[in-house]
């Protein structure tokens, strides 16, 4: 049981513009914009650290319209992003928050992330100042400081070895859900593995989805009605699937015969939207 007390840290999370972001991840989801994605992770990111009991506020600091709006609905202040990179952004945030205040520096890519990892990274912190590695252990997750005492971040390639050179104590605990940062398409399904927030959650299923009722999916005719439009479709597998009045009239057809072999086009939902002839683009 955490008590009130414990509550005491400001959390200041960075976050790029959504258009710049992440561009390791671009096209990681097909059919998913790549801004959709970088604001998912920041979004389930915020979200964790909101739920962790010892968080008593947080300061998103951004330059993006959509990132600011998200933070502010998730109740997170916002301090526009000074320019000059990641480092300066932290500086930003930490002078913000004020020096009566214990700051943790965290990244906004760690969709998996779990109050409980974070919290208890931040108790091991025993009022020193110390950071977290990220998963591969050459990068940094978290870099938390006691009231008082400067921040100093050095994050960016190396950042691990740096911080600990700057005297910064690298917190030993396992904490899998905090040091999965997501940079690399690899490292998302890898999150996904972990168990990912909802947002993000949502564009996997959604790609999931797109995947299984993709453009691939063939059946034939089962029933056909003329006067409107509709029918139902026997899939390969033997299930049958309804297709609406728009679904047909997408396909540029005349008509439908019954048994006839057709391509289904489902969105996300499983809904129909166009049946078309195997043979057409
Ligand atoms: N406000 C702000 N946030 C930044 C800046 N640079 C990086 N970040 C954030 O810092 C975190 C870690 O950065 P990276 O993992 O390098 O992310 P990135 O720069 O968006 O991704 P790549 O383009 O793939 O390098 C992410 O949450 C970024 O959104 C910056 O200049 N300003
Ligand atoms: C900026 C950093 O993140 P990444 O390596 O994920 O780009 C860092 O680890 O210091």
């Amino acid at each position: 049981m955490v008590g009130v007390s414990e509550a005491r840290w400001t959390v200041v999370m960075p976050v790029k513009r959504l258009p710049a972001a992440k561009s390791r991840l671009r096209g990681a989801l097909p059919g998913v914009p790549h801004e959709e994605l970088a604001l998912a992770l920041a979004a389930d990111t915020l979200r964790a650290v909101r739920a962790c009991p010892a968080v008593a506020g947080v300061l998103v600091v951004t330059d993006d319209p959509r990132v600011a709006a998200a933070a502010g609905a998730a109740g997170a202040r916002v301090a526009a992003d000074p320019g000059g990179g990641l480092n300066a952004a932290f500086r930003h945030g930490a002078a913000v928050a004020g020096s009566r205040s214990a700051v943790a520096g965290l990244t906004a890519d760690l969709p998996a992330l779990r109050p409980a990892d974070l919290a208890a990274a931040l108790r091991a912190t025993q009022g020193v100042r110390g950071f977290v590695a990220d998963a591969p252990g050459g990068g940094t997750v978290l870099l938390a400081a006691p009231a008082g005492a400067p921040l100093a971040p050095q994050f960016g390639p190396g950042s691990a070895a740096a911080h600990a050179a700057s005297g910064a104590l690298p917190l030993a605990g396992e904490w899998p859900s905090l040091r999965r940062d997501v940079d690399t398409p690899a490292d998302l399904a890898d999150a996904a593995g972990l168990g990912v927030g909802p947002r993000t959650a949502a564009l996997l299923a959604r790609v999931a989805g797109a995947v299984r009722y993709g453009a691939g999916m063939q059946g034939t005719v089962a029933t056909y009605d003329a006067s409107t439009r509709s029918g139902v479709l026997l899939l390969d597998d033997g299930t049958e699937l309804a297709f609406p009045a728009r679904a047909f009239d997408a396909s540029g057809l005349r008509l439908l015969r019954l048994g006839q072999r057709v391509r289904i086009e489902r969105d996300a939902d499983g809904e129909v939207v166009r049946v078309t002839l195997p043979t057409m683009a």
